[in-house]
């Protein structure tokens, strides 16, 4: 019999925002998501998760941000992607920047603050699911000069991990697939 947190996890999926809904997510539904980033395990109390929520008309922010970007980086990517991911600013009622904020001095090593924000976008994601909420997890501008800083991360190891899209989906979501079992991924020692 399966626990209600393991269906919700494997019943997430990626769902691409020319796949969402209009339909915007109530506040109340919205503030739980981002809460449940804030109950990610992290190692020395750093909380080192930052989250910029663009949403309604704030969305031409992100828009105008990833144009921005794009050119002061040129020959990097080619301009569909530019014109898909600008677009995908407005198929999302909300897009969540995740960033990496490092705290001064930290002797926690940078792997572990990468994963601890990486726990904290999982929870978002799976929150969402709880919801009804379907989510994209895009990297587009991400890891291009300029990002972090633009979005108020300016220290040396500070950066996004990704760009979340949350909506409503139009149609029934897929099954996922995985191209192998987790037993091919496993080395059991018990003796
Ligand atoms: C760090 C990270 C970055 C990702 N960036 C992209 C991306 O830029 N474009 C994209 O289509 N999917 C991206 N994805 C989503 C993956 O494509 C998706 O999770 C994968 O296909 C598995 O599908 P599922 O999420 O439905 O299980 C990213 C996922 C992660 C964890």
């Amino acid at each position: 019999m399966s626990s209600d947190i393991f269906k919700i996890i494997s019943k997430r999926r990626t769902v691409k925002p020319a796949n969402f809904t209009e339909q915007e997510i109530p506040e109340i539904i919205l503030r739980e998501i981002l809460e449940s980033a804030n109950w990610a395990p992290n190692h020395g109390r750093t909380e080192p998760w930052r989250l910029t929520v663009f949403s309604g008309a704030g969305r031409q922010t992100f828009h105008d941000l990833i144009g921005k970007i794009y050119h002061q980086n040129p020959d990097v990517y080619p301009p569909e992607k530019l014109n898909k991911w600008q677009a995908n600013a407005f198929l999302a009622p909300v897009i969540i920047a995740v960033g990496m904020k490092r705290t001064d001095g930290c002797k926690i090593p940078l792997v572990e603050e990468l994963c601890a924000v990486a726990a904290a976008t999982q929870n978002l994601l799976l929150c969402a699911e709880a919801h009804g909420v379907c989510s994209y997890w895009g990297s587009s501008i991400s890891h291009l000069p300029g990002t972090a800083k633009e979005l108020g991360l300016d220290g040396k190891d500070d950066c996004i991990i990704g760009f979340i899209h949350l909506g409503y989906p139009k149609e029934e979501v897929h099954d996922g697939m995985r191209k192998s079992a987790i037993d091919d991924k496993i080395t059991w020692i018990s003796e």
